[in-house]
């Protein structure tokens, strides 16, 4: 038989097959799965489990899923992550041993120990969301920490995000009262310009990309040719980041191989990761030489980027001891950091503020004492809002954040895999079990807070005698893994709410309508609608 012969009579065989094998691997993945939860120890109450996608059926919101089971099964249940079983802690008490930031703490690993698909992406050993190497991980933390709470930082940023919004007042003067504002694309615009300015020095354009979208041709700006056009898809691949990392976490890897449809997004989704990685490469290679290039006495900048390049080297003068030995950050390492930084604090940033906003709104008792605190600190629209001022003059905004984020908590659930064997809520668990916690539910747990659903900044005021009790309130975790941007989060997000309401009446488009949000690794707003009007007619030319 010849050989194209030969080929045609395989081809059909090798169709017939595949998909052959294909349903061969699920059928024993099902079987392992259902083996696996028939001599499961400590059975828990908690959803019906199904094999392959876990309950994803029901976790198009996962959050509320969770919620909702709460409401079900109580302060603790079991659930499942694909064939990975997992359990779900709503009470502190329960979770003492994993909200703990000692070194020795059994819940260093995220849920990395069996996902292929982080170590494919290269999330596992660099940078700190995925990482699973302790000593690796401690390293790019302590030198991240250093860099992000180092004063020079936080002044900048506070700096730039004032320019920012200044940049966003114009266009809204130019749009003109009674205009209704969608904030969430606003708010994420500023957060955008700000971050990306601030971590690599860059300047990108998502603010009066925005702008001109909302006008007609003839009003709308132009924008540096070259910046937009590579920093519009910059942004989008960054903001993707994260929608990428939650597929490779839950999909399974021959259904990322192999599944029609699924394996086309998966190696497009993988293109996207590699590309980002490499126009970050090209911005931390030139810094790289402008830093090298530096002439004696010349100030470095104050970007993350500038600090981590240095730092630990020649050109610095902060030695950031990390353990075991001291070294400076490589290439690949920053390249990580930058865009965990970034995926993790944009969006966050964004949601946590439109929330402040939508609360603060709701409660006009509140509003008119938040604005009373900032006229006082800030008597005129022209007072520069300083670093120093921001630490320590704005207590009731600051309280009026916190509850914010008490009530709608950015990113209310964290999970960590065991190491070792452990006690946990009364029960022996083996090395290797997925434990969550419901921040967003101890937030309003009825044992830890008195009238837990009622908007109240009081509860977090020196003067309040009924104390915040331990560890019931942590939006920004309170693991090993506590955010390191939480002193950034909190100067940025102060900082926007003293600028907004120092000069604006803010009112929601819909004030009778509930905050509309949806839940994808952290709870993000939906179209908040406001509408702005200056307080002080004479300073509407300042903008
Ligand atoms: C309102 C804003 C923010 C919220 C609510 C938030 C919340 C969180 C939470 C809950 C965690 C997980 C902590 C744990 O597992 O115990 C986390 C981790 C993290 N956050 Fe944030 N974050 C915010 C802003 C930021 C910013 C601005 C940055 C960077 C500039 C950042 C960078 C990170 C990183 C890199 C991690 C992973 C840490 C690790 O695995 O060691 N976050 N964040």
């Amino acid at each position: 038989m010849s050989i194209y012969a030969q080929l045609t009579t395989l081809i059909p065989q090798t169709i017939l097959l595949l998909p052959l094998l294909l349903l061969t691997i699920i059928l024993l993945h099902v079987i392992h799965f259902y083996i696996s939860y028939i001599t499961r120890e400590n059975p828990l109450p908690g959803p019906i489990p199904l094999p392959l996608v876990g309950n994803l059926h029901q976790m198009s919101d996962t959050y509320r899923f969770f919620n909702k089971c709460y409401e079900q099964y109580g302060d603790i249940f079991e659930y499942y992550i694909g064939n990975r079983r997992a359990i779900m802690l709503n009470r502190v008490d329960m979770a003492e041993n994993i909200l703990t930031q000692s070194t020795k703490s059994k819940y260093f690993l995220r849920l990395v120990a069996s996902n292929q698909g982080w170590e494919e992406l290269g999330f596992t050993e660099r940078g700190l969301v995925g990482n699973k190497v302790m000593k690796n991980w401690s390293l790019n933390r302590r030198m991240l920490n250093f860099c992000l709470t180092s004063t020079k930082y936080i002044k900048e940023m506070v700096n730039v995000a004032q320019e920012r919004f200044s940049e966003a007042e114009g266009y809204w003067a130019e749009l003109g009262d009674g205009t209704p504002l969608e904030f969430t694309k606003w708010m994420h615009g500023i957060s955008v310009d700000t971050q990306i300015r601030t971590l690599t020095g860059q300047m990108t354009y998502a603010l009066s990309a925005y702008r001109n979208s909302l006008l007609a041709e003839h009003q709308q700006q132009s924008l540096p040719d070259s910046a937009i056009n590579s920093y519009s898809k910059f942004i989008n691949h960054l903001c993707a980041i994260s929608r990428i990392g939650q597929f490779f976490y839950l999909i399974p890897w021959y259904f990322r191989h192999y599944a029609p449809g699924i394996r086309g997004t998966a190696e497009r989704m993988k293109k996207e990761a590699m590309w980002l990685q490499e126009e970050v490469r090209k911005i931390v290679q030139e810094r790289k030489k402008e830093i090298e290039n530096l002439k004696e006495g010349e100030e470095l900048r104050a970007d993350l980027l500038s600090l981590m390049l240095t730092i630990n080297t020649q050109k610095d003068l902060n030695v950031v001891k990390t353990g075991e030995f001291e070294r400076p950050l490589n290439e690949d390492e920053i390249i990580q950091l930058l865009i965990e930084a970034f995926s993790a604090g944009v969006d966050s940033i964004t949601n946590a503020l439109c929330f402040a906003i939508y609360h603060i709104c709701k409660h006009p008792a509140a509003k008119s004492r938040l604005i009373a605190e900032i006229d006082a600190a800030l008597p005129s629209d022209t007072d520069i809002l300083s670093y120093e001022s921001l630490s320590g003059s704005f207590p009731y905004t600051t309280a009026v954040m916190k509850e914010s984020s008490r009530l709608l908590t950015v990113a209310p659930i964290i999970a960590q895999v065991s190491s070792e064997d452990d006690e946990l809520a009364g029960y022996r668990w083996r090395a290797g079990i997925t434990v969550g916690v419901n921040h967003g539910i101890i937030h309003r747990h009825k044992a830890y807070w008195k009238d837990p659903e009622a908007f109240k900044p009081e509860r977090f005021l020196d003067e309040c005698e009924d104390k915040v009790k331990p560890k019931t309130f942590l939006p920004f975790g309170g693991t090993l893994r506590i955010c390191p941007g939480r002193f950034v989060a909190d100067r940025l997000i102060k900082t926007f709410l003293i600028m907004l309401f120092r000069k604006y009446e803010v009112e929601l488009c819909e004030p009778d309508k509930e905050v509309e949000y949806y839940y994808a690794m952290t709870n993000k707003c939906k179209g908040l609608k406001v509408y702005l009007k200056n307080r002080n007619k004479e300073h509407m030319t300042v903008a």
